[in-house]
């Protein structure tokens, strides 16, 4: 059977990956706060569990996976969102204007992961459905002398977990002097987090022990995780900056919840999507969404090239140019694989490169060799390891079949005016083909082209129109 070897950040190395129960491997992976259009920084966790869930069904057998992603659907940004339609005028009650709120944005993430060709987890539990497994892990943790109740707020004590900060790798001092923490007076230690905390009358709020309430951001994913997968599983991701202080926060709730049980055996963390050396983040603003991606013409198919052409474990930016490049190369694809129907099982180079912690650039590598070779069988099965050219993915591609006769035809056009020396002929041309958003790129092969974001199919048939073509 294939080794999956995948970087642990607990250990902070590339482990071998030993499955708790062979016949259901358990992922967790934290979700969205679904206040607003996920930016394209938030898809790169769920392209990367897509990844790696397609990689376990092929080695572990498709029923062998269970995969969950939560919704983090209780959250201030909500709330203000949904105060902010009511201010406006709207005449919904606080709550409906929330549950709007909520679930246009839960709708909007399904159709952009999707748009991504990333498939749905099995679960996604969403926080306000697990309110009551919440208040009771805190009772538990109030129990077991691991929290504290003050001021209709409870507390984790994080002194009473000497592992607190081993994830991360700092000690509790260390975090002190360095993080932002809120101070509070009902705090015994300036690190301890909040579990629950109290609710105003006008904000959502649920019955417990301590009064009326909501949950903490922390014990939501404690609470989701161990009610699907049970206190001990194996796999649990997300974004870096997420190791500290959630899953740091994570861990000690779950582990003092359950101590013994282990919680999650690896940690993956990828890196972040940057602009100019930043984050990509909603609070520096610096961000564009995947929607804005899609509406502006590139391919889903595109952005999960680009996507998964950086390794998870570095930093990467977004280039206009590596969209043309990933579209020009998965469109020569589409047209190697047409009419095709893919080998019974990918390369092995594929799962080979897949298997040593998602290595996807060199599974891509690999994809090429294919491509050179005209393996069509061989590069549509092993492509669709990657998730790329799924059946009914590639219909940009092939809506574009009209559109790639006609350039082809300018192309020649241009070429026959230069022979005859009509310059104007020529330039007009080449204008045209920029006023259309077609990007042509001579060289010792031919002329090369690509369509840029602005495309526009109508310009392009009115250029051929006018030239003959
Ligand atoms: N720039 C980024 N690159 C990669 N992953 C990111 C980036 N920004 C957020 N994530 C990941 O996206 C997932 C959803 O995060 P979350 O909903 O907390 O984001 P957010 O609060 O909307 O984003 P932001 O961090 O921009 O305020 C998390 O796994 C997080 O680590
Ligand atoms: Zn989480």
């Amino acid at each position: 059977m294939t080794q999956i070897r995948l970087t642990n950040t607990r250990t902070r190395t590339k482990e071998v990956l030993v499955p708790i129960d062979p016949a259901n491997l358990r992922l967790y992976l934290c979700g969205p706060t679904v206040y607003d259009r996920a930016h394209l920084g938030n898809a790169r966790p769920v392209l990367v569990f897509d990844l790696l869930v397609r990689l376990l069904r092929h080695v572990y057998g498709e029923g062998a996976v269970t995969y969950v992603r939560n919704f983090t659907d209780v959250d201030d940004k909500i709330n203000a969102e949904a105060q902010r339609r009511r201010e406006a005028g709207s005449p919904l009650s606080l709550e409906a204007l929330i549950a709007e709120r909520t679930e246009e944005t839960i709708g909007w993430y399904h159709a952009d992961m999707d748009a991504l060709g990333a498939a749905r987890p099995d679960h996604e539990p969403r926080a306000t459905a697990y309110v009551g497994q919440m208040v009771a892990m805190t009772a538990d943790l109030i129990a077991k002398g691991h929290a504290y109740a003050a001021e209709g707020h409870v507390l984790f004590d994080v002194r009473s977990f000497p592992d607190y900060g081993k994830l991360s790798g700092r000690s509790v001092d260390d975090m002190i002097a360095g993080a932002r923490v809120e101070v509070a007076p009902f705090k015994r230690d300036p690190m301890d987090f909040v579990l629950w905390k109290p609710s105003s009358d006008d904000l959502p709020g649920w019955d417990s022990p301590w009064g009326r309430g909501r949950p903490g951001w922390h014990i939501e994913c404690s609470a989701m995780s161990a009610a699907l997968l049970g206190p001990h599983f194996d796999i649990h991701g997300g974004g870096m900056d997420l190791q500290f202080p959630h899953h740091e926060n994570e861990i000690a709730q779950s582990c003092c919840a359950h101590p013994g049980a282990g919680f999650a055996n690896v940690w993956l963390h990828n890196e972040m999507l940057q602009v100019e050396g930043r984050k990509m983040s909603k609070s520096l603003g610096n961000f564009f969404t995947v929607r804005d991606l899609l509406d502006r013409g590139v391919p889903g198919e595109v952005i999960r090239f680009v996507m998964l052409s950086t390794h998870y474990r570095k930093p990467m930016d977004w280039t206009e140019a590596k969209a043309h490049d990933a579209e020009a190369v998965l469109r020569r694809w589409h047209g190697i694989v047409a009419g095709i129907e893919p080998a019974p099982i990918p390369a092995p180079a594929v799962i080979a490169a897949l298997a040593d912690d998602l290595n996807a650039a060199g599974a891509i590598a690999a994809l090429h060799d294919l491509a050179a070779k005209g393996d069509g069988a061989g590069l549509l099965a092993s492509a669709r390891m990657l998730g790329l050219l799924l059946p009914g993915m590639g219909d940009w591609a092939r809506a574009g079949d009209g559109v790639a006769a006609r350039i082809e035809a300018l192309l020649e056009a241009r070429m026959a005016a230069r022979k005859a020396r009509d310059f104007a002929a020529a330039d007009a041309i080449r204008d045209g083909f920029a006023a259309a958003g077609v990007a042509v790129k001579d060289t010792a092969q031919g002329a090369e082209w690509s369509l840029s974001p602005g495309f526009d199919a109508e310009a392009l048939a009115r250029l051929a129109e006018a030239h003959g073509a």
